[in-house]
């Protein structure tokens, strides 16, 4: 097999779908209706914080959604956040609501995110849209494992079955990832911190999805002959580029499916923001028919 041939390319992929949405919005508007609006609100000035939200406005504005953006200072309180999160929740124009992660110490995350209406809860993290996923009864599915399961199903991965491996179990990717793989039948192991024997585990896995954030932490050594590889870990490196948590150029021979860092989850993952949005604006204005 060719090497190319190995590698789902998360860009490729996330245009494909991009033009299909712009489509659908385009249709949208013909027929007289509103455009989506997306509000992001970020806290403080991380770097790449600042950067993937640029990221979001360009790919909102790029197939038609409207964006609008609430930065607030690294000091700001939880009430005025919580006050802010009330207002766009009974703000009829606004369909969902995004808050990027992470938030500053002071600030109590789980408040923040339960406090979003779970109907514009666009990264699917609110209790309800969890918990929905978790009983097989999907609502809205979490950016980054609904585009690494939209990436698998654009490959044709057969899902059913195969022994997953997920390392790392945060609540937005690892927790998430885990229902929505069972969700398309996978038998799966959820990794963390506290695994003893992980390499025994990933040497076993016949998909494996890497998410802690520790630069080419996965090497050959460590996945399975034939194995489907997907790295959603960003690494920032001192000449300023990217890579992910799986040494690219040793498991490309050995896997039979690899995703690149960058090129690979993030584009997905940034196509999933726009699909939610999108779906939870279809359900608000076919509520007005
Ligand atoms: N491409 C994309 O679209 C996205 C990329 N990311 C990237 O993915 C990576 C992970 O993100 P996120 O989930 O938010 O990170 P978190 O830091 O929230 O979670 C990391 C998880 O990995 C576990 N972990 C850390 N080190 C190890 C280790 N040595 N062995 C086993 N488990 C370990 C942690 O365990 P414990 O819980 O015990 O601490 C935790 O469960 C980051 O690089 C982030 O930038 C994130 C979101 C989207
Ligand atoms: N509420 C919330 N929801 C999130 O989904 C969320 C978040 N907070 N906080 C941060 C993480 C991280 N994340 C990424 C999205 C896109 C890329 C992405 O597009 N990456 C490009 C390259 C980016 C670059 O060059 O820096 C790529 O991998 O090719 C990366 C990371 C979403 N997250």
């Amino acid at each position: 097999m060719k090497l190319i041939e190995k590698i789902m390319d998360g860009v490729k992929v996330s245009n494909f779908f991009k033009e299909k949405l712009k489509k659908r919005l385009l249709y949208y508007k013909n027929k007289g209706n509103r455009p989506p609006y997306l509000a992001v609100i970020l806290i403080g000035k991380n770097p790449a914080s600042l950067i993937y939200v640029q990221h979001k406005k360009l790919a909102c504005k790029n197939i038609g959604i409207k964006f609008i953006f609430f930065h607030f200072s690294k000091n700001v309180s939880e009430i005025s956040l919580l006050k802010q999160i009330n207002h766009l929740n009974n703000d009829k124009k606004i369909d969902a609501i995004l808050i990027q992660l992470p938030l500053p110490n002071h600030i109590n995350t789980a408040n923040i995110f339960n406090s979003i209406s779970p109907y514009k809860d666009v990264d699917g993290f609110h209790p309800y849209n969890i918990g929905s996923l978790c009983q097989k009864n999907p609502t809205i599915i979490p950016c980054t494992p609904r585009g690494i399961i939209t990436l698998m199903k654009f490959y044709n991965v057969p899902t059913y079955g195969l022994n997953a491996v997920i390392v790392g179990a945060s609540n937005i990717v690892g927790r998430p990832m885990n229902l929505a793989l069972l969700l398309h039948g996978c038998t799966t192991t959820v990794t963390h911190r506290f695994t003893k024997n992980l390499k025994e585990h990933t040497q076993k896995a016949e998909l494996l999805i890497v998410a802690i954030g520790k630069a080419e932490f996965i090497d050959s050594s460590w996945i399975k002959e034939k194995s489907i590889i997907i790295d959603v870990g960003i690494n920032k490196q001192h000449d300023g580029g990217i890579i992910g948590d799986v040494k690219f150029k040793s498991v490309i021979d050995k896997a039979s499916l690899i995703t690149p860092v960058p090129g690979g989850i993030g584009p997905m993952t940034i196509l999933s923001l726009l699909q939610n949005t999108i779906d939870i604006y279809e359900k608000n204005i076919k509520k007005i028919y």
